[in-house]
């Protein structure tokens, strides 16, 4: 009996391919995670701004990890087979070899990976258009989407790529094609990176504009002309070669995939949460945002209708939940802020040292450092004159603007550590100013949110979520599992083994709410007048090229 306890033997493969890392679990019909593993991925900076990546490299990771994570089972008893990963470009000729997307020609670098920010003079082109496709990304396409990236290649390496590629698939769609030898895409990745309509399907008019008619002309066979929800189980399953190299059985279903993101979406947002005192308790789930925050950070609010939020992507109709529209905030780089303020800090060898030394991660030493350092005050309250505007690679969302740069004020001629704990408190706190912002966005275009369902690598930082809960005012809920991400692509897995009759179903069954973090009320004054101060630097940022343009 589907769903049945009587089923508990029942198992689903899930494989995260994030920026970072590839993750894979063995995940039962509750959502619970009985094996994981990780391995990390080669990224490639050739030139400032271009990332790039290998499509063959990740693939032997994720057999890598699917190869740990069953091992000593009876592999009789998976079910299901789900990927997400991340919204990057992966690139293949007529014959399904990579094919370079640099000026070295390296083919095995065939990843325009989704934080490249390459095509800044193409997605300019394009929001000059103001095609209409445009209302549903937020009113302004993002150098991070698939229109720009496949302008700058044809316009870049016409002879060494352009000319020779079959294939042009997102990440997610690349691993559901290799497992399954389909190339049908994900209706998630299309409608959300590439401008594909859930309703109307592609728009001609936007390709021949933009000057990309030749993938028009091909009745879209390189980016896609069979569209599939998430979930759909993909021709014959998992090949005898994919199963070989994976490690798991043939022929056992293999989902359709999804972003990264929008798989952490599913893992958190439909937990039962009765019993725990929150708002959206008994309300629509449409009163939940799922906050993502790995690499970048990536608000998901869905709604029954269709919510247009200047600067915040979407509506993007059935691309997480089926049935619902969802509205995608994100800041571009989070997780990479963080580290990048902690490990370029003069006292970053001493920190690393002596975290080492107490067996601790760097992050747990800091926040104890802290605890140390504040004495009777609130943490939060260290940073009364260090103020931080964290848009150091551009403004996802609401701003949507990438010429936006970071900014630090309040520095002082001291590099020891306790100076490296304030820096790393202030970034961490203007994140989640950012998270305020895009959360007034969406709710002054009609969103009504009350509980945030935190997940991602930076979900295991217990300083991180608290200050998301003080500064935006809103409970925080942790899932049971960590890994809520490869919940959500083993709730694929099931849902293509037909275990599930929805994905809907699979949510309220496989995810479970563990941890939740209240926000602090006393220190809400404190965080009202940073806020202003947060709001101000942006101002003031503008103002200093508006000075700088002038004569
Ligand atoms: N144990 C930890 N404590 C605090 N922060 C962590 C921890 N582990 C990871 N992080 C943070 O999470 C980020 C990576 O998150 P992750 O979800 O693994 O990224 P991605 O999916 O983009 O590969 C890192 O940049 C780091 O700042
Ligand atoms: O654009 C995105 C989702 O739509 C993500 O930012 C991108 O996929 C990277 O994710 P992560 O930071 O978890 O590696």
């Amino acid at each position: 009996m589907p769903g049945g306890d009587q089923e508990l033997g029942s198992y689903y493969v899930a494989v995260d391919v994030g920026t970072g890392s590839v993750r894979a679990a063995l995940v039962d019909q509750r959502g619970i995670l009985l094996a994981f593993a990780d391995q990390p991925i080669n990224q490639w900076e050739p030139q400032f701004n271009h990332h790039e990546q290998s499509s063959e490299d990740i693939w032997v990771a994720c057999c890598i990890v699917t190869n740990k994570v069953v091992q000593g089972i009876d592999l009789n008893q998976i079910r299901g087979l789900g990927f997400d990963a991340t919204c990057s470009l992966v690139v293949l000729d007529k014959q399904f070899h990579p094919l370079p997307v640099n000026h070295e020609g390296d083919s095995h670098r065939n990843i325009i990976m989704w934080l490249d920010h390459r095509a800044v003079n193409q997605v300019h082109r394009i929001n000059e258009t103001k095609h209409s496709v445009l209302q549903y990304v937020g009113g302004v396409m993002s150098v991070e989407m698939q229109a720009p990236k496949l302008l700058w290649l044809k316009e870049n390496l016409r002879e060494t790529c352009w000319d020779k590629a079959g294939h042009f698939f997102d990440l997610p769609d690349f691993l559901s094609w290799k497992a399954t030898g389909v190339t049908a895409r994900s209706l998630c990745s299309l409608v959300c990176k590439w401008t594909y309509s859930a309703e109307k399907g592609w728009d001609d008019s936007f390709w021949k504009m933009v000057g990309l008619e030749d993938l028009v002309a091909d009745n879209y066979s390189k980016i896609g002309n069979q569209v599939l929800p998430p979930g759909t189980c993909l021709g014959n399953g998992l090949t005898p070669e994919a199963a070989k190299d994976l490690g798991l059985p043939a022929g056992i279903a293999v989902a359709a995939s999804l972003i990264d993101a929008h798989a952490g979406g599913l893992g958190v947002i439909g937990a039962d949460v009765r019993g725990h005192g929150l708002a959206c308790e008994g309300q629509p789930v449409t009163s939940r945002l799922a906050i993502i925050c790995g690499t970048s950070s990536c608000h998901m609010g869905i709604s029954k209708n269709p919510i247009f939020v200047p600067g915040v992507w979407g509506p993007y109709f059935s691309a997480m939940v089926p049935g619902f529209w969802l509205n995608e905030g994100g800041q571009s780089v989070t997780g990479k802020l963080i580290d990048h303020m902690v490990q370029g800090h003069a006292a970053f060898p001493e920190l690393q040292a002596k975290a080492t030394a107490r067996c601790q991660s760097i992050y747990a030493y800091l926040n104890s450092h802290l605890d140390l350092i504040k004495k009777t005050q609130p943490v939060g309250f260290l940073t009364v004159d260090l103020h931080v505007w964290p848009d150091f690679h551009g403004n996802r969302s609401p701003l949507a603007d990438l010429t936006l740069k970071g900014m630090v004020t309040g520095l002082k001629l001291s590099q020891d550590l306790d100076d490296l704990a304030i820096l790393y408190l202030a970034t961490v706190q203007a994140i989640a100013f950012g998270t305020r912002l895009i959360i007034e966005a969406m709710e002054s275009a009609g969103h009504s949110i009350s509980t945030l369902f935190l997940c991602g690598g930076l979900g295991k930082n217990p300083l991180f979520v608290q200050m998301h809960a003080d500064i935006t005012g809103m409970p925080v809920v942790l899932s049971q599992e960590v890994e809520s991400v490869l919940v959500g692509a083993a709730i694929l897995g099931a849902c293509a083994s037909g275990d599930f009759a929805s994905v809907q179903e699979a949510m309220a069954r496989m995810s479970k709410v563990g941890k939740v973090v209240f926000p602090r009320r006393e220190d809400k004054r404190y965080y009202d007048k940073k806020y202003q101060v947060f709001l101000k630097l942006v101002e003031h940022q503008k103002e200093y090229a508006s000075i700088m343009k002038g004569d």
